[in-house]
């Protein structure tokens, strides 16, 4: 999941633009892009959108953020959407392991009143100061989460915190990383605001690249191209990847678990990472 475009579930007109783009993942909100008094007919419209065949047949991973657990919106969401048919459900503002918890017991008894097995994967959003500091605990809560999504705007504007300054948004980043892989779950960068601001966008989704995070939220379909950009293996990259995982089989013939490609030496993290990449780039080939 290179790029996830967020899609307001207010907006339904753009919900099919939103697929005939070139985003991998589709995150239809009800959370902060939909008024209080939208919420209903927002959740009814994305319910109704994710059973059509467009979304169905789209090949995009389908997403739909809810309200959160503590807010009076959260069980209708849940009745609305625990049915529909998403890929995964996006529980933003997760502060504890036992909230989590207790937010998929709730997804569980909405999905058994439905008479729907569970399906859906959960991401959870990382943006508020406890989040942060729970992030491997809330990643470890429940085998149904698969990844963590950083929420900055949530995180930082409230207290104060300059995004412009690279250490901040830096510091938040790795924390949430680290939680991600602690887990074994994927970590998704943050959405960015300044529409205009393309070099900005660019340079936040090349640190968190180089801290190992799957993809960066779009808010914009302008910013689709520029996370699908950063976050592919460039040539170069899935070719030398491509040479260690070939060079591992010869090794592994001979005995050893160490070996050297390209003058670098190679063992099992490089060889996990480098079989990693080749992996991403076989599944990109085959949804093209
Ligand atoms: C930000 C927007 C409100 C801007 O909308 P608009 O002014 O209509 O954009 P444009 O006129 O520039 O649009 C150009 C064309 O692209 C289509 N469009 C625009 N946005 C989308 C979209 N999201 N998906 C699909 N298509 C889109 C327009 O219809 C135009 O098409 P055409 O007329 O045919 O040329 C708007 O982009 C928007 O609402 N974006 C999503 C906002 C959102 O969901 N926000 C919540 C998630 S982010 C968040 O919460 C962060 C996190 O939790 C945190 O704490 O940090
Ligand atoms: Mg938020």
């Amino acid at each position: 999941m290179r790029s996830k475009l967020f899609v307001p579930g207010s907006r339904p007109e753009l919900f099919a633009k939103a697929l005939a783009g070139e985003a991998d993942a589709i995150s239809f909100d009800l959370e902060d892009a939909v008024p209080a008094d939208g919420k209903a007919a927002a959740r009814e419209a994305v319910a109704a959108f994710l059973r059509s065949a467009a979304a169905r047949d789209s090949g995009k991973l389908l997403i739909v953020r809810i309200n959160a657990a503590d807010s009076v919106h959260f069980a209708d969401d849940l009745a609305a959407i625990a049915n529909a048919g998403a890929d995964m459900i996006n529980l933003p503002k997760a502060e504890s392991a036992q909230a989590v918890r207790d937010a998929v017991a709730a997804l569980e008894a909405a999905e058994a009143r439905h008479g729907v097995t569970a399906t859906a994967a959960l991401l959870l959003n990382i943006e508020t100061p406890r989040g942060l500091r729970e992030a491997a605990a809330i990643a470890a809560a429940h085998h149904r989460v698969a990844g963590l999504q950083l929420g900055l705007g949530d995180l930082f504007e409230p207290p104060g915190i300059a995004r412009r300054d690279n250490a901040n948004v830096h510091a938040a980043m790795f924390g949430m990383r680290m939680a991600a892989a602690e887990a074994g779950v994927f970590a998704c960068d943050a959405a960015f605001a300044d529409l205009r601001d393309s070099d900005g966008y660019r340079a936040e989704a090349e640190m968190a690249r180089r801290l190992g995070y799957c993809g960066k939220t779009c808010i914009h379909p302008s910013q689709v191209a520029l996370a699908n950009d950063v976050f592919r293996a460039s040539p170069a990259e899935l070719a030398a990847a491509q040479r260690i995982v070939a060079a591992a089989d010869d090794a592994a013939r001979r005995g050893a678990g160490a070996f050297v490609v390209d003058g670098r030496m190679v063992d099992a993290p490089f060889l996990r990472r480098a079989q990693g990449i080749v992996a991403a780039a076989q599944r990109e080939r085959s949804t093209a």
